[in-house]
């Protein structure tokens, strides 16, 4: 964890140990994906549309994520927060022409989210789906508007790690459109508190149509 990068521009860029990597990418290509909205990456079929009420995640993606959030690289936001008494997993499967566009993870109010990239082959910028991280202004409601200014561009590469702080809306990211046959796969962690997540209003704030 670089505090410096983390707290200038919102999220920082790592990996994890490459043994970790190479056992998380043998399970998620035995796991199972559905479909979602077309343009958008498949899901893993454990999740569910509320990540922070989801009791299904596999115990290996959920060992894994609660040792990363436990990691001492962590250690300033537990000693300002508290240990961490929620943690979220999701897995996604993105494939050619798959993007997502500019947000902060606002349907879930969690603290600090990661991404871990899983892949047997490597991936170049022309590959596309770089995760790109950026700022902006925002809307009153707390989504960006326009003129993001990028602050890095990342490829999916096997046990790339991104941490992100998702409590500054002007903080986002997205993924850029996928021009390869090479599956990209994200294993998303997501940290923060039981209590928050029970009194969250999310889809009062924002409207139903949140995902
Ligand atoms: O797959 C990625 O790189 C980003 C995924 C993401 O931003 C999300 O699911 O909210
Ligand atoms: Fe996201």
């Amino acid at each position: 964890m670089v505090l410096n990068d983390l707290f200038r521009t919102g999220h920082c860029v790592g990996s994890i140990p490459k043994d970790q990597a190479d056992a998380l990418l043998r399970l998620v290509k035995q796991d199972t994906f559905l479909p979602d909205k077309p343009g958008s990456p498949d899901i893993a079929e454990w999740e569910s549309d509320d990540p922070s009420k989801n009791l299904n995640v596999p115990p290996e993606y959920l060992s894994f994520m609660e040792n990363l959030g436990s990691s001492p690289d962590l250690e300033h936001f537990r000693a300002h927060m508290g240990d961490w008494s929620r943690v979220n997993v999701m897995l996604q499967r993105g494939r050619r022409g798959d993007s997502m566009g500019w947000h902060h993870d606002a349907y879930d109010p969690m603290h600090l989210i990661c991404m871990v990239y899983l892949s047997d082959e490597l991936w170049t910028p022309e590959d596309g789906g770089l995760l790109q991280l950026g700022e902006g202004d925002i809307d009153d409601m707390g989504f960006i508007t326009k003129d993001i200014h990028v602050h890095s561009s990342v490829s999916p590469n096997h046990g790339t790690l991104v941490w992100c702080i998702n409590t500054n809306p002007r903080w986002v990211h997205q993924v850029t459109a996928i021009n390869t046959d090479k599956p990209r796969y994200t294993l998303i962690g997501q940290f923060g508190y039981r209590e928050n997540v029970m009194r969250s209003t999310v889809r009062k704030r924002y409207g139903e149509a949140l995902r």
